[in-house]
């Protein structure tokens, strides 16, 4: 079984419920949505074929128990990405998705979860959610969006309110789009109990550095 790999490397989680420990990336090629923000257009085409077994070898050697399966979109490449998660079973996986692929193709183990980004209206791509994917989510998922503006965090409230989440909540900006601060501000006013968070490997590496 191939897997198409962008790349594979070892940092610290930068985004999301697991940020700052360490962990190894693969990060697939391929995707089928064009984020207007992307940072990650290399993976849209460039990768080469791997198969899962050689996948496998290469986390065990980068020593950590941790992997964030990333992209592109991993969900596209469904058959490889089922047979990499039965050689992770013992390992903490966070598989991070656009949330327009059916999520019930995935039944997940309990170390195995996934972060679900909705796409916002700056992404201009939010016509592509697949909002039945949200009930879906368990707890341990994490649902993510990522805001650009007033009217990105007000959508992403309304698509919260509407569909009654509320396990893990993450709201993160638009890197250099928007100050971080207003959306704090926005949170705090509304009492809303939404975790906020930054891309932290933006701010230790140039932001445009692959491979960390
Ligand atoms: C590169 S995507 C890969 C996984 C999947 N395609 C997705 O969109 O969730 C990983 C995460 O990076 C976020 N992201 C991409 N570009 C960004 C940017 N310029 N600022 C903040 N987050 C960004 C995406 O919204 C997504 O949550
Ligand atoms: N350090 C680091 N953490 C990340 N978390 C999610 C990433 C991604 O590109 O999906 C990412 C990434 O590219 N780098
Ligand atoms: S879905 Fe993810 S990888 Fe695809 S364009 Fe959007 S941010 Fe980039
Ligand atoms: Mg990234």
């Amino acid at each position: 079984m191939l897997l198409k790999v962008n790349e594979i490397f070892l940092s610290i989680q930068g985004e999301g419920i697991s940020a700052g420990y360490p962990t190894i990336f693969v990060r697939l090629t391929g995707c089928n949505l064009r984020c207007s923000y992307c940072d990650t257009t290399h993976a849209y085409n460039e990768g080469s074929d791997m198969a899962v077994e050689k996948v496998l070898e290469e986390i065990e050697s980068l020593g950590y128990k941790r992997v964030c399966i990333t992209g592109g979109e991993p969900l596209l490449q469904e058959k490889g990405l089922l047979k990499l998660l039965e050689g992770l079973s013992d390992y903490e996986v966070s598989i991070e998705t656009n949330g327009s692929v059916d999520l019930s193709a995935f039944p997940l183990r309990e170390n195995h979860r996934f972060t679900m980004d909705i796409k916002t209206p700056s992404s201009e791509e939010s016509e592509q959610n697949r909002l039945e994917n949200l009930k879906l989510l368990r707890d341990q998922d994490e649902l993510k969006a990522v805001i650009g503006s007033r009217k990105d965090y007000l959508w992403a409230l309304g698509v919260i309110d509407a569909h009654y989440i509320k396990g893990n909540i993450t709201f993160s900006p638009i890197f250099g789009m928007i100050e971080p601060e207003e959306i704090i501000n926005w949170i705090l006013e509304d009492k809303r109990d939404i975790r906020f968070q930054i891309q932290i490997h933006k701010f230790i590496w140039n932001p445009d550095r692959r491979g960390v």
